[in-house]
């Protein structure tokens, strides 16, 4: 049966990055990703945004919403400091086992936690099975229509505190309209828009930090 786009991305970073090196991982990823085959990771250019929101908050514990190949999980993870852990959720089997792959190449599988399945059914379990406290960091990168329905479930499940930071990738393109207007209108998040582009691409993107007030 011919290869899914998602293992001949994996095939190439083991073939050519530099085992237990997360950069490399992530330099390989986009440079098959530019000159090869697109792919929908967040890339070099929203990573740099992200790589600033995620050493700002400097979290102890972070969730990421929507695995993919593990990219963002890597990119994310290589910052962590000492202790801290990064929690990714895949619905999608097969992505979640590249992205498992993808992790342990890059050597950053004891800050990584890999959760399978839908996002409304692993949030309420965080708490309890995961032993969340407060989540300090959240990267949403997941379909975009349940950006607005898991942020209003991580309010309901008490895993925001004061200061928490959620970033969202694709407020531009595929967007997420619903969402910028819920955070935006909502008195409980302090917004901050970071124009981009889409991945590999000349098309506008932008993300979307917003911060929770309490
Ligand atoms: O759909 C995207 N990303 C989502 C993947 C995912 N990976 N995992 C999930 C998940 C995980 C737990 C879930 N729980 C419930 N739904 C879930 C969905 N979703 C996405 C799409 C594009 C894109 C741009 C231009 C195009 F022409 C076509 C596409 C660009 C991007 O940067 C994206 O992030
Ligand atoms: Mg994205």
């Amino acid at each position: 049966m011919n290869q899914s786009k998602e293992q001949r991305i994996l095939n190439f970073v083991l073939q050519n990055a530099v085992r237990g090196d997360p950069h490399s991982v992530l330099d390989t990823i986009d440079k098959y990703c530019s000159q090869k085959e697109w792919a929908m990771n967040v890339g070099d250019e929203k990573g740099k945004i992200l790589d600033k929101t995620v050493q700002e908050a400097n979290p102890s514990v972070a969730l990421e919403l929507g695995t993919y190949c593990g990219y963002s999980a890597v990119r994310i993870s290589r910052l962590l400091k000492a202790g801290a852990r990064l929690l990714t959720v895949e619905f999608n089997p097969e992505f979640a086992a590249i992205a498992k792959q993808m992790i342990e190449f890059a050597g950053v599988q004891d800050k990584v936690k890999l959760l399978e399945g839908p996002s409304e059914e692993i949030i309420p379990q965080l708490k309890k099975k995961y032993e969340v406290d407060t989540l300090d960091f959240v990267f949403l990168d997941h379909w975009k229509d349940r950006y607005t329905p898991d942020t209003i479930l991580l309010q309901e499940c008490n895993l925001l505190r004061k200061g928490s930071v959620l970033l969202a990738d694709n407020i531009i393109f595929p967007g997420a309209p619903d969402f910028l207007n819920y955070v935006r209108k909502s008195p409980h998040f302090q917004c901050t828009n970071y124009p981009s582009h889409l991945e590999y691409m000349q098309v506008e993107d932008a993300m979307e930090k917003a911060v929770f007030l309490g």
